[in-house]
């Protein structure tokens, strides 16, 4: 980073950025200007080479990731062997698939721990799993006169999953292998298991895949001024679906581990790239191997670790390895530099007044708004060196230029770089962030103590599924034809890289759908959405909400006390000094101005960590409902209060602490203040409802509370707003411990 700095900051020194912003191209062709374009671009190059020396000196040596790696399967298989050990499969899993990250491109190893994790996975239910690192163990080089170990496998799975075609073929080569006596049974016993898939295939329904109308209200969008947005032509009731949209491009945030292909962040079998650091996972093979287009062009920078440094740079240049042969088609033997850029961007005038969501075309992208004439100047260098030095990167370490004519490689270069920056900057202002519940362990998929088998919960653990976690940046062109409203109109579920817009409230045919692009007016200031709203979007809002007198009533509401001096409610000026991590700072009541104490607020935290004592709990619950008297409703203070009681007794019943009755009397008591807040502050079918929501369901699978039918019903209902796989984990827990429990009332 500090490098990208340095170089950045001396090539700053080298372009004039002051004059006035005309065009992408125009920018960047500042950067390559004869005069400087050798010293500009070397110092580039340095800093590429700086990071292939980094990434040397860090690179294990193939020795030391083979023994690593061999190491980690060992113990792996010490564990699988274990038989008394309940949970060594997914334990030896766990240890197979550090492994499978240690060996990186030593494929001696690589194989054997793919073979390996194959075996547990077969074994624990997870056959599409086993059946892929069945795979990755033959393509890895697997011995070749065992192979058969491993073709029985992929067979067995075959099976297993009903793939007719697929088990014909591995049997076909187990066949003309030689075979010993335990191999010819299993051999005969999946041919028995063959023709009885063959007899069952012909009278099996043939389910056709309804092609879903997803776009079920149609949506105007007034393309004749420069601020399109969208308006509903019909009447669209609450919680209808507006329309899908699929991501054409995402990038994961940070170091979240989720498949480059289909974004999913739930994997039982995480399957790296060897070649990259294992900083690109995949949740399949089917993934691994759709992606390997984007990745042959992006595998070298994750080795440098470049991608990181450049954030929506990164998910610009995606957009660009995305569409390429799209842009392609645009690059003819006569036309210049201005012509293609000119072309390229034409496309966009006559798409984007009908756009797919679903198949989304370059052109949608090509057409969002962007504000690069009203960034600062640094702002605009950083983008366009960032631009630059992707391209740079491309041509160097990759073969990516050599798509292009041979007689326009100058061109292209130069369009490219353009085109990663006017992305960048549209992306600022019409990136979409995914975010998801998830749990807050490494590899939780394989963590032993919480599944009882594939995809099923054991009894107590659905709260572990209660974090919120921000998981992708996406590119989302249909959405981001939403103009703001800090009371939107529209509530949106990510689902792997499909993003479903349901209506918040009902809509009238005519009115314009909006989307919110910060907190909105019930969890935020109007002054800080302001700021945010024109910094980084570039406009005042004037939303309704917004031109109230009473802007900023309804976030007030949640941040009330009741002064301990003249006894009046009083919003303190520092709302969420709580949050802050010097607790000394002083708060005044508004009206009296004396300053507060809060005793209750020390005493709550003293006795949280008391929590295995009985007494301590007992005053712990009396010092929550007491804050009814100091803390106003739904106060947010109160919200996380009642949220740091949850998870501290749940911990507790976890380390072996027993909880009695009128604990969990007193916990279904705090649950449902906590539900009911979170509802009126985020709305019921907010992530944040439902992460919440396994608390009381842990409670009802653990037979210490009830709920009547039509709440049960209710709760059922929001599970729609969950991504399929987590949805999945919810319903299976239902079907587990709850529904059944629930009829026997
Ligand atoms: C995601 S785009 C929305 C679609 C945009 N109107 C277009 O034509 O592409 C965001 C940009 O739209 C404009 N915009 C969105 N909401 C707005 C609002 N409430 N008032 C004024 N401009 C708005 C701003 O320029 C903002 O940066």
């Amino acid at each position: 980073m500090d490098q990208l700095a340095k170089v950045f900051s001396l090539q700053e020194q080298l372009v004039d950025f002051k004059g006035p912003y005309k065009n992408e191209l125009a920018t960047i062709k500042l950067l390559h200007e004869p005069t400087k374009k050798q010293h500009f671009q070397q110092l580039t190059k340095q800093l590429l080479a700086h990071l292939e020396k980094e990434e040397q000196n860090q690179r294990h040596d193939h020795q030391s990731c083979q023994e690593e790696a061999r190491l980690l399967r060992e113990e792996g298989n010490r564990i699988y062997k274990a038989m008394s050990n309940q949970n060594r499969l997914l334990e030896a899993c766990r240890l197979y698939t550090k492994a499978i990250f240690k060996a990186e491109s030593a494929y001696d190893e690589l194989c054997l721990a793919f073979a390996n994790r194959g075996m547990a996975l077969q074994e624990f239910g997870y056959y599409q799993e086993a059946y892929d690192d069945c795979c990755h163990a033959l393509e890895f080089g697997y011995n070749q006169k065992l192979q058969h170990k491993i073709v029985i496998r992929l067979a067995y799975c075959a099976a297993k999953l009903k793939n007719i075609e697929d088990l014909e073929r591995h049997l076909e080569c187990l066949r003309e292998k030689d075979l010993n006596d335990g191999y010819i049974k299993q051999l005969l016993e999946l041919e028995e298991i063959l023709t009885d898939l063959q007899e069952s295939k012909d009278t099996a329904n043939k389910q056709t895949q309804k092609e879903e109308h997803l776009d079920k209200q149609e949506i105007i969008i007034d393309s004749n001024c420069d601020n399109r947005y969208m308006i509903a032509k019909n009447n669209i009731a609450a919680h209808e679906v507006i329309f899908q949209e699929m991501a054409s491009a995402f990038v994961p945030i940070e170091d979240n581990i989720i498949c480059h292909q289909c974004a999913t962040s739930f994997m039982c079998a995480p399957i790296p790239c060897p070649h990259c650091h294992h900083r690109v996972i995949y949740c399949s093979r089917a993934c691994r191997q759709s992606h390997l287009y984007i990745h042959q062009y992006e595998c070298a920078a994750y080795r440098l670790n470049l991608l990181q440094m450049l954030g929506v740079s990164h998910l610009a240049m995606r957009l660009v390895l995305t569409y390429l042969p799209e842009i392609l088609t645009h690059f003819t033997q006569d036309s210049n530099t201005l012509e293609t850029w000119t072309k390229l961007l034409e496309l966009n005038q006559k798409g984007h007044s009908k756009v797919d969501p679903l198949r989304p075309q370059y052109a949608t992208s090509l057409g969002m708004i962007s504000h690069l004439n009203k960034v600062s100047p640094n702002e605009l260098m950083y983008y366009a060196l960032s631009a630059n030095l992707l391209q740079v990167y491309l041509e160097k370490h990759t073969k990516f230029f050599e798509q292009f004519p041979l007689n326009k490689r100058q061109d292209s270069k130069i369009i490219v770089s353009a085109l990663i920056l006017r992305h960048a900057g549209q992306l600022l202002v019409n990136g979409h962030v995914g975010y998801a519940l998830s749990f807050s362990l490494d590899l939780p998929l394989l963590e032993p103590s919480i599944w009882q088998s594939t995809w099923r919960l054991k009894l107590g653990c659905l709260h572990k599924l209660s974090q919120i976690k921000l998981t992708t940046a996406m590119n989302l062109p249909y959405l981001s034809l939403c103009n703001h409203a800090c009371d939107p109109s529209i509530r949106t579920k990510f689902d792997g890289r499909q993003i479903i817009v349901y209506a918040s409230k009902n809509i009238k045919a005519g009115d314009e759908i909006f989307n919110c692009y910060t907190q909105d007016y019930n969890n935020s200031l109007r002054q800080e959405r302001t700021e945010h709203l024109q910094d980084v979007y570039k406009f005042q809002c004037r939303c309704t909400k917004c031109m109230k007198s009473d802007y900023d009533e309804a976030y007030l509401n949640y941040h009330q006390y009741k002064c301990e001096s003249c006894g009046k409610w009083f919003a303190p000026t520092n709302l969420n000094w709580w949050l802050e991590s010097d607790l000394e700072v002083a708060i005044d009541c508004t009206h009296c101005k004396v300053q507060q104490v809060f005793p209750w607020y020390q005493q709550f935290f003293q006795l949280l960590e008391n929590i295995h004592d009985k007494s301590s709990r007992q005053l712990l619950y009396k010092s929550f409902y007491q804050l009814n008297n100091c803390l106003l409703d739904h106060n947010s203070l109160k919200l996380n209060m009642a949220g740091e009681l949850i998870e501290a007794c749940f911990k507790a019943r976890e380390d072996g602490y027993s909880l009695d009755t009128e604990d969990y009397l007193n916990l279904e008591k705090v649950i449902r203040q906590q539900l009911l807040a979170v509802s009126v502050q985020k709305g019921s079918h907010s992530l944040n409802y439902l992460g919440k929501m396994t608390y009381l369901w842990d409670l009802m699978a653990l037979k210490k509370c009830k709920l009547d039918k039509e709440e049960l019903e209710t709760m059922l209902k929001l599970l729609e707003n969950l991504a399929r796989e987590i949805r999945d984990i919810f319903i299976n827990y239902y079907n587990d411990f709850i529904e059944q429990q629930q009829q026997c009332k």
